[in-house]
């Protein structure tokens, strides 16, 4: 049987010359994932990397599918969560697509979240520097930001995703009917990075999103719309700026304050996640935007309450076991990518839709703010 036809996915394009892209999303991806990878790669084998939530749910359907269409296929099952995304499990990952004898022009593909995404990503950039690689997301937040743009990586005790590389995917094939197994705590996550690109620079998208979010949840066109409108302001931030060396910064709202959060509870999925880390760390970039004057504290506001309406944690103290302590969160903030000079850099806004990046925050003000937050 040779792969079935999709006649209504959407496709984006990732435009960055000869390493441009395909974003395909849509219902019944999964079914034609040979047929669309050979569409753009000549390959004879592939390397599949997924979780042991995803395996049992989508592994045999992208097998067949490779299987059907000649590629010969392997595949390796980690445990899920975050503390995957680790030394020991990008040895593992590269020995299993060494041992696999993985050609460059091969492919290494992840089926899963963002934490498969990342791991197997970096794993494809080192292995005979640079293997090709296809994205297969299944979780939202996957789909709607973390297979587009090729940030690869793992954590370190001393931040998150400090170790990785650049390496674009040759291939984003996000089947949106994967969505219908994501527990609702993992879809409203995905959801903290929609919500995000509205507060970039798209107020119109953050109102669409206050009247559509119910809609968005629960499956349907709005949701594929969602999908797609993230992947497009990802894609156009990407094609300008893929080494951020400028504006892609902005990507990063919420992530200082989120990703020092991460490491704060030690990348324990059951306490925290990382969409989770980026709505509180949203809420703390609005309100202290709002300490130094920048914007409205009524914005910081309307932030808190569309994604505590979506389910989200949005205080520090919504994080189950003991609050992370201001010091604990400065030394993490301490070892951010954006730090230059030794100064921090913080994706503040002048209100929604209004971000911007600014360079040389005082970590004092910083600190005196958490110190605050951490009180109430
Ligand atoms: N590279 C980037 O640009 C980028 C962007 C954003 C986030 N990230 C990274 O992505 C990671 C977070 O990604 P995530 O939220 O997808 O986490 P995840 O990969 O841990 O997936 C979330 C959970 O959902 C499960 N799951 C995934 N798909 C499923 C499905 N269809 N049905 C049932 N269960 C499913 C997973 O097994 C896991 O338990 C973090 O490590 C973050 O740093 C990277
Ligand atoms: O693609 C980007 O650029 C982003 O910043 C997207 C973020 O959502 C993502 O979490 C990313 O991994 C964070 O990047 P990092 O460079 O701070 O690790
Ligand atoms: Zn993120």
């Amino acid at each position: 049987m040779k792969s079935r036809q999709v006649t209504d996915k959407r496709i984006v394009r990732v435009d960055l010359g000869e390493r441009s892209y395909d974003i395909l999303i849509g219902s019944g991806l999964l079914q034609s994932a040979g047929g669309e990878t050979l569409a753009r790669l000549d390959c004879r084998k592939a390397a599949i990397i997924t979780d042991t939530n995803v395996a049992p749910l989508y592994l045999d359907t992208l097998t067949e599918s490779l299987q059907t269409d000649g590629i010969e296929t392997f595949s390796l099952t980690l445990a899920a969560g975050e503390k995957t995304k680790s030394f020991e499990n990008l040895q593992t990952a590269v020995d299993f697509i060494l041992d696999a004898r993985i050609e460059r022009s091969d492919a290494v593909i992840a089926l899963g979240g963002g934490v498969i995404g990342d791991l197997a990503g970096f794993a494809a950039s080192v292995v005979r520097r640079g293997v090709h690689f296809v994205q297969v997301p299944t979780s939202l937040l996957a789909q709607v930001d973390s297979s587009v743009g090729g940030k690869t990586g793992i954590n370190t005790r001393q931040g998150k995703n400090l170790v990785g590389a650049f390496h674009q995917p040759h291939l984003v094939l996000a089947d949106t009917d994967t969505l219908d197994t994501l527990s609702p705590r993992e879809f409203a996550a995905g959801y903290a990075e929609v919500v995000k690109y509205g507060l970039i620079d798209q107020p119109d998208f953050f109102h669409w999103l206050e009247k559509n979010r119910k809609s968005i949840f629960s499956g349907g066109t709005d949701r594929a719309e969602a999908i797609a409108r993230s992947c497009e302001a990802k894609a156009a931030v990407v094609a300008a700026d893929e080494h951020e060396n400028g504006a892609r910064a902005l990507l990063n709202l919420g992530h200082t304050f989120g990703h020092a959060l991460e490491r704060a509870t030690g990348y324990d999925s059951a306490r925290l996640v990382h969409g989770e880390g980026v709505a509180i760390g949203m809420v703390l970039a609005h309100e202290f935007s709002a300490r130094m004057n920048l914007a409205s504290p009524d914005d910081a506001h309307r932030v808190a309450a569309h994604l505590r309406d979506a389910g989200l944690p949005t205080t520090l103290g919504d994080i189950d076991g003991s609050l992370p302590s201001p010091d604990i969160l400065m030394d993490a903030i301490g070892q951010d990518k954006k730090v230059k000079g030794g100064k921090l850099t913080f994706i503040l806004t002048h209100g929604i839709g209004k971000s911007f990046i600014a360079d040389d925050v005082p970590s004092s003000e910083v600190l005196a703010f958490l110190t605050e937050k951490h009180s109430q």
